[in-house]
């Protein structure tokens, strides 16, 4: 993966909010400047009493630049503020929408290579970590080093010594510091790996909860989760006292500022070199050091943060991409056609899932693909929907390979529903709307109709409007199948594949829905997968798959009179199914009885 500078890349989302950036850098040099004001009023103020003039006039004006600074100092902290949280979240809403756009790009097995728990740290964590340090980094880091960087000219503009002498605690600070900071980087990137750890534990123990509750009847028999957490405890309690003793010791050190300046300023007051008025002005001085210096130093943290962050995106920003061809292209027909297609998932030419395979599903014809599990047939129909790309071979829609199409205009032909049915946290219509955002209401319940998913709807308490959380556990895996369906029939592409897409449908509602599928696709190029051979025996080409070859192909007449494997597969089948209706009529009869 190319390395880039994580500060390079947070800047390039920052290009939209540039002049915000730039504005919130000037008011927060204004800030700083009008902090600065109430301590030369109270200079003067002070001048007033040592110096036994008492001008209230002069007493009541400088409270006024007083006040008016720390006002100035207030409003355009506010300002500052403002514009870098405004430029913080447009930065971290480019960055979102960027790693979005990139896992849609990305080929499927590079996304799923990184485990649930993983991406959800990186995209809503880590990212989210990157906000706080950001918006604030502008206005407090300049408020907090501008300051402390103007009282120390002050104070060597007085008197340079005084200056020296504001500083004396530093390089006794800084030996402590130098100590507890030497390894931070390295403990830093550990304290990430061992995070990351404990969290994908723990979304993976959310995931499994129903395994979990299955197998084991306690969270301390789940090993890996107790381990996870107990050895990510111990990592950040040896971090801590690895670095507490140095910590405060600089902590400790480095306000004592008045160890270097108030003897240093009685001195140079009982040498002359200093009027009273100027030794108290340096002692208050002094004291401001410290505070936003101490408080500018917690960015270390924030900022390392902010570095993890960026840069675990950027292992997402930094993905492989497919290739696509950004142009629409003419497509003349819907063919597709598998020419010596080899694939392996892991890329490096062994386990091959596919060797070599040549198929042509003519348009507007019903292929079936069938075979022992494990045979690949899972394998093309992905293929087919570019969700990986081919390793050797190609394939081709309409005599068009599809690595030269583009991802959209591939998905406005191809629709794929697959045994996994996915649905998005809104309401039941809209998760069907997914199949085009564009249909219309009518459309929407002709589809959820056609798909059999009226009667379960109906029966939730707000119908369509029904949420799919709220739904939640109420649909069963048929029914949300049926939802996927549904989907399909609204997006009416040319070619449609059906990956055991009624594998979890009930008998009755399985023919019902098979008979809609087919009156809806007629016309189209189907590829259907399917174990129930009876839902595939009118396909015009059935294509037997073992061990990522073809097998054997025909039509079913063909393949039971040719090839023993159907034959045995198609005799196990219709076996079930004499068995089920058996055991049903059994099961009847001894109720009646
Ligand atoms: N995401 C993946 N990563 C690695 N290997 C995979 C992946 N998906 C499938 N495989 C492997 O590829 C081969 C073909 O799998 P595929 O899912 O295409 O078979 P299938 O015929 O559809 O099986 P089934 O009928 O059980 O669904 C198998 O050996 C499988 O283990």
């Amino acid at each position: 993966m190319k390395k880039e500078n994580w500060l390079k890349t947070l800047l390039s989302f920052a290009k939209p909010c540039k002049g915000k950036m730039t504005l919130s850098v000037l008011f927060a040099v204004i800030s700083v400047a009008g902090g600065f004001v109430p301590y030369l009023g109270v200079y003067q103020i002070m001048k007033q009493f040592i110096t036994g003039q008492r001008d209230w006039e002069e007493v009541l004006k400088w409270s006024g630049v007083c006040l008016l600074g720390y006002l100035i100092k207030i409003v355009f902290y506010g300002f500052s503020t403002v514009l870098s949280h405004i430029s913080a979240y447009t930065i971290l809403e480019g960055l979102r929408l960027k790693v979005a756009d990139k896992l849609l790009k990305a080929p499927l097995g590079v996304v799923q290579s990184k485990s649930i728990g993983e991406l959800k740290n990186i995209i809503v964590d880590r990212i989210e970590s990157i906000e706080p340090p950001l918006a604030h980094m502008i206005p407090e880091l300049s408020s907090n080093l501008l300051l402390p960087v103007a009282v120390v000219i002050v104070l060597f503009s007085i008197d340079w010594r005084m200056g020296f002498a504001s500083l004396i605690t530093i390089p006794f600070a800084a030996v402590p510091m130098a100590a507890g900071m030497k390894s931070f980087h390295k403990q830093y990137a550990d304290y990430m790996a061992a995070n990351d750890y404990v969290n994908s534990v723990i979304v993976e123990y959310v995931e499994g909860i129903e395994v979990v509750k299955a197998f084991n009847q306690t969270t301390s028999s789940y090993a890996r989760f107790t381990e996870a957490v107990l050895s990510f405890q111990k990592f950040t309690l040896a971090w801590f006292q690895g670095t507490w003793k140095s910590m405060n010791l600089t902590m400790s050190i480095l306000p004592s500022t008045f160890l270097g300046t108030l003897p240093a300023g009685l001195a140079l007051y009982l040498q002359g070199a200093l009027t009273p008025e100027e030794a108290a002005f340096c002692l208050m001085l002094a004291m401001g050091i410290v505070g936003p210096f101490l408080k500018a130093a917690q960015f270390i943290n924030e900022c390392k943060s902010m570095e993890f962050g960026v840069r675990d995106a950027n292992e997402i920003l930094h993905m492989a991409e497919l290739k696509e061809e950004k142009q629409k292209r003419e497509v003349p027909g819907f063919e597709v056609k598998l020419n010596q297609v080899s694939f392996s998932y892991r890329g490096e030419g062994k386990d091959m899932a596919l060797k070599e395979v040549s198929l042509t599903l003519p348009e507007g014809s019903f292929t079936a693909l069938v075979g022992p599990s494990g045979g690949g047939k899972s394998t093309i129909a992905r293929l087919i929907a570019r969700f990986w790309d081919v390793t050797g071979g190609s394939i081709e829609i309409g005599g068009a390979d599809i690595r030269k199409l583009s991802l959209s205009q591939l998905s406005e032909m191809v629709s794929y529903v697959t045994q996994d049915n996915f649905l998005f946290d809104c309401s039941i219509k809209e998760n069907i709307r997914i199949g085009n955002p564009k249909a219309t209401e009518a459309e929407v319940l002709y589809a959820a109709k056609a798909a059999q998913c009226e009667e379960f709807i109906e029966r939730l308490e707000h119908g369509y409007d029904t949420t799919a959380g709220e739904a939640g556990r109420q649909l069963s895996g048929g029914e949300r199948q049926r939802i996927a369906i549904a989907r399909m029939i609204l997006k009416n592409t040319p070619i449609v594949i059906l990956d055991e897409a009624t594998a979890f449908t009930d008998p009755e509602n399985e023919a019902k829905i098979q008979k809609a599928l087919f009156s809806l696709t007629k016309g189209k190029t189907l590829l259907v997968i399917a174990h129930r051979l009876s839902t595939i025996q009118n396909a015009d080409q059935i294509v037997v798959l073992k061990d990522g070859t073809i097998w054997e192909k025909g039509t079913q007449k063909e393949l039971i009179e040719n090839c023993e494997l159907y034959r045995n597969m198609w005799k196990a089948h219709i076996g079930a199914k004499n068995w089920s209706v058996t055991a049903a009529e059994e099961k009847n009869r001894a109720v009646e009885g």
